[in-house]
């Protein structure tokens, strides 16, 4: 990455992927890339080559989640360095597949782009999940999709936690995005949730065309929320949840959340309230794949991320 005076120039994206699939019944993905590997023209863009992947094709033959462990959490160095062996877990054979078909994860030959399509049951709306808040280029691409397309149009999680951020499948690119929509149930393909993915990616192809062709990003400020803790649901001596979601809470994604709000409702009719410090903004708020992981939602804090400016670097 070289500097100029209001920026950074970077080489140009020139291989990009589409996973549909790393979680096997959330079906946007797995419908939308399903499609383009049958007929590709809609997400191809000059001079860049867009792969649609499926990215556990056993798990979306049997329309689960996973097989033996999370995929998604499943590219750390231990993970990916395992000798192959014929009984290791099915996503740990996995992940080494995506590492070299679409890495080496951290090497200079790995994919520039790699978008991670998700579905949600909360009501996330269109959820962008970055992981690093140094990548001008995707700050970029989230800013040219908001000013296209509106300023409510997608959220930013941005993920560096030192305990919560986990080794994502889209991480063995140099710019790892995932795109996360719902609310959607497991298993169920809804037309509203998929044109808005399909629109959303659309103005990010659109957007690194545009910057391969030469247009310069000029450095602009980007509303993100960045993650900050975790919260899981009561539970009983036995380990059981012990409560809902609140009806107050339900629903409200990105909602401000201040302490004495409701969060929680006992299944014998009790309200339990948030007694976090500040106001937060709650989101994966009764996401169904997190009850295996103890978390009724994460709690965020809103912030004002710097961009650079950004133009293709051309020697
Ligand atoms: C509901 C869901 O699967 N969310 C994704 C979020 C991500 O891609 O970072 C996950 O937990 O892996
Ligand atoms: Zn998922």
């Amino acid at each position: 990455m070289t500097t100029y005076l209001n920026g950074v120039s970077l080489p140009p994206s020139k291989r990009v992927s589409i996973f549909g699939g790393t979680h096997g019944n959330e079906m946007t993905g797995v419908t939308l890339v399903r499609q383009w590997i049958k007929n590709g023209a809609e997400v191809q863009r000059a001079g860049v080559l867009v792969t649609p992947f499926i990215a556990n094709p056993k798990a979306v033959e049997r329309r689960v989640r996973y097989i033996d462990q999370d995929l998604n959490r499943a590219f750390t160095p231990e993970i990916l360095s395992l000798v192959e062996r014929k009984d290791l877990p099915c996503e740990v054979k996995q992940a080494q597949e995506i590492n070299r078909l679409f890495g080496p994860k951290g090497s200079k030959d790995a994919y520039d782009v790699i978008f991670d399509l998700h579905n949600t049951t909360s009501n996330m709306g269109c959820t962008f999940i970055l992981e690093n808040s140094g990548d001008d280029f995707i700050l970029q691409m989230v800013n040219y999709i908001k000013c296209t397309l509106g300023q409510s149009s997608c959220h930013v999680l941005l993920n560096e936690h030192p305990e919560l951020k986990y080794e994502t499948t889209r991480s063995v690119a140099k710019h790892a995005v995932g795109l996360e929509v719902g609310p959607q149930p497991q298993g169920v393909i809804r037309s509203d949730i998929l044109k808005s993915t399909r629109q959303i990616l659309k103005y990010a192809l659109d957007f690194i065309q545009l910057f391969n062709k030469g247009e310069e990003f000029a450095a602009c400020d980007l509303e993100v929320y960045v993650l900050d803790a975790s919260v899981d649901y009561p539970r009983d001596q036995h380990g059981d949840i012990s409560a809902m979601i609140h009806p107050h809470l339900q629903d409200r994604d990105w909602q401000p959340l201040c302490p004495g709000d409701a969060i929680f409702l006992t299944f014998d009719g009790k309200t339990i309230y948030y007694e976090g410090e500040g106001t937060v903004y709650p989101t994966f708020i009764n996401e169904a794949a997190y009850y295996e992981k103890h978390r009724a939602f994460v709690t965020t804090r809103k912030k004002v991320l710097p961009a650079k400016g950004v133009k293709i670097r051309t020697v």
